[in-house]
């Protein structure tokens, strides 16, 4: 039922505005593009791209967006969320879904740093849900196993190859210290025949030297070109530049290491294989029809009281 012109007739402006907004606001705060696309991930995950981690908790229920692993999320990708929402809301009001909205945000502020080309389809309606509870399971964590890690992506339906590729997006934005501590303080889980980089790490030691006092302290994903969308995260990889655990396993295991050694060869092959990968993710498990509504507001249900 999603079609790259569903809103072609009923808000003709919806393109352009979003992109003027995202344009605007990458410019203003050029961490919205890394916060915007890991948003776009951990709402796909959890029930499909249907905004569910948009909606804002309430003193009855915590809904999706406060659970732990999402309370890093940046608030300035809500932010442009809210703001193309607006806009669009005084063109065409009630049309446009919050989560075409961020589906189409991520699209095009990928594109604008670098990244390629996402061909996304429109017409996913909102959940009518969000909860804290149903994000456990659904979300990799750095210090899993590969095996854990992988019969996660699966359980989404998404394959080996992949996951290899989604994953290219730490090619830009930040890790807070806490994520990788384990490796650069305690050597207890380095498993790859390259360990990390030994400058590298002391470099990192020295960055999160207070990380338990100052729990804002942050490092690239991708070290060299933090904010461009490119493959040179796969080319860290290969050198012990990988900053989580998780990054680092993809390079060295029998099932992923032949992907990484392609897509750090071949930036075209990394860039095809993420944008069939962002497309499948865009519309896996979306709801359409009456399973869902086109909220009015994306941080509240329609029928929200207060
Ligand atoms: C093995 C699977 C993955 C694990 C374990 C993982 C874990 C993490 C962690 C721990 C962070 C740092 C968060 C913080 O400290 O604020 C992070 C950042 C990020 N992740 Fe992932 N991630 C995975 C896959 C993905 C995928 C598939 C995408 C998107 C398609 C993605 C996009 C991002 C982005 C863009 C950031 C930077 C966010 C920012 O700078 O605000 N990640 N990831
Ligand atoms: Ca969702
Ligand atoms: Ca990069």
């Amino acid at each position: 039922n999603l079609s790259s012109d569903y809103y072609t007739k009923t808000c003709p402006e919806f393109e352009e505005t979003l992109v003027q907004i995202v344009t605007d606001k990458q410019i203003a705060a050029p961490t919205t593009a890394v916060g915007t696309l890991r948003l776009f991930f951990h709402d796909c995950m959890v029930d499909g791209c249907d905004a569910s981690i948009l909606v804002a908790s309430t003193p009855r229920k915590t809904s999706e967006r406060d659970a732990d692993i999402n309370r890093s999320l940046p608030g300035d990708a809500f932010d442009v969320i809210t703001r193309i929402k607006t806009a669009v809301e005084l063109k065409c009001p009630n049309i446009v879904s919050c989560s075409d909205i961020l589906v189409g945000a991520t699209r095009s502020l990928i594109s604008m740093v670098g990244g390629p080309r996402v061909n996304v389809k429109f017409g996913r309606k909102d959940s009518l849900v969000s909860d804290m509870n149903r994000v456990e399971g659904k979300l990799a964590r750095p210090n899993m196993t590969m095996d854990h890690i992988i019969s996660i992506f699966e359980s989404s339906g998404l394959t080996v190859q992949e996951m290899v590729a989604l994953v290219g997006a730490h090619t830009i934005g930040f890790s807070h210290c806490k994520e990788f501590a384990s490796r650069i303080f305690n050597k207890s889980d380095q498993n790859g025949p390259v360990e990390m980089n030994p400058k590298y790490a002391a470099e990192l030691r020295k960055l999160c030297a207070n990380y338990t006092n100052d729990e804002q302290m942050s490092a690239f994903n991708d070290v060299f070109t933090p904010g461009k969308f490119d493959n040179m995260y796969y080319k860290n990889l290969k050198h012990g530049y990988g900053l989580l655990q998780s990054d680092h396993a993809i390079a060295f295991d029998n099932r992923t290491r032949s992907l990484v050694d392609l897509y750090a060869e071949d930036e075209t092959a990394f860039f095809d294989a993420f944008a069939k990968a962002m497309e499948k993710v865009s519309e896996k498990n979306v709801k359409t029809g009456k399973l869902g509504e086109v909220r009015r507001r994306c941080d509240q249900y329609n029928d929200y009281k207060g």
